[in-house]
């Protein structure tokens, strides 16, 4: 790489998109890289591929010095057909795997280890390049971007977000009892919040976006509006 590109690509504008689980992160991340033409990150992904890995490989999860050793050695890309992103790992395409319950459990679980989070960083930082990037995960703003111009914390009720949820399963024929996913969203919530590293919570510089009682279309609109002020 030049020393043209790679100055370009630091300097990259950077949109983060934070919040807890379900409340239309990766959905208004994808319409907004769409709209300005950007680079997706959905760095969730990554802590799924890890856990992923991790349990294909028997590993402990408790085990952090291994569970980062794995995330250090990821052989994954990310591969993009008919506007929709697929996760590779070890050349599989693990795109439905990753979203099982199982590897979401497990992924807040390797989530909280800081080795693993570290080991993680610079690869969430390479998807920085030109013309700009939009991230979406739960600590964008304040870990891996923290220089970003435009910083959302999406939010909206743990009820609304199951609702959300279990309707996005019902669609894919998927039945599970929206009372279970209420339960496991508030599990998720709470490991997310408080962890010693890297913990869910809006940058000093976010804007809180609360989605409880906005559609999609209302939420993209804000999240452009924002954008438009910010980086024109
Ligand atoms: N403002 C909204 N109003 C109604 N439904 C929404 C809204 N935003 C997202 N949804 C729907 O909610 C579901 C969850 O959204 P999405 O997967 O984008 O959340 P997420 O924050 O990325 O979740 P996770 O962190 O678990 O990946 C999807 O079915 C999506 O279409
Ligand atoms: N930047 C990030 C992104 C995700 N995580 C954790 C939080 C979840 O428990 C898990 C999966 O994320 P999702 O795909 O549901 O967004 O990974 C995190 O700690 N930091």
């Amino acid at each position: 790489m030049t020393e043209t590109e790679n100055f370009q690509t630091d300097q990259a504008p950077v949109v983060t998109i934070d919040g807890p689980s379900g409340s239309g992160k990766g959905t208004i991340a994808k319409l907004v890289a769409d709209r300005l033409g950007f680079a997706l990150l959905d760095s969730g992904a990554l802590y799924r591929l890890t856990a992923l890995a991790a349990l294909n490989a028997g590993a402990d999860l408790d085990d952090a010095e291994k569970v980062a050793r794995i995330a250090a050695n990821l052989d994954i890309r990310f591969a993009i057909a008919d506007a929709e992103v697929s996760a590779i790992l070890d050349g599989v395409d693990v795109s439905q795997d990753i979203r099982m319950e199982r590897v979401s459990m497990a992924a807040s679980k390797v989530a909280a280890i800081p080795e693993v989070r570290d080991a993680l960083l610079q690869r969430q930082r390479d998807f920085r390049t030109a013309p700009g990037l939009v991230a979406d995960g739960r600590d964008m703003g304040t870990t891996v971007f923290p220089d970003a111009p435009v910083k959302i914390f999406l939010t909206a009720s743990a009820e609304e977000r199951a609702r959300r949820r279990h309707a996005q399963l019902q669609g894919r024929g998927v039945s599970v009892s929206l009372r279970d996913l209420l339960e496991d969203i508030r599990a998720r919530d709470d490991r997310d919040m408080n962890r010693a590293t890297s913990p869910l919570a809006p940058a000093e510089d976010a804007v809180v976006l609360d989605s409880t009682e906005i559609d999609i279309q209302g939420v993209l609109q804000r999240v452009l509006d924002l954008v438009q002020q910010r980086i024109g």
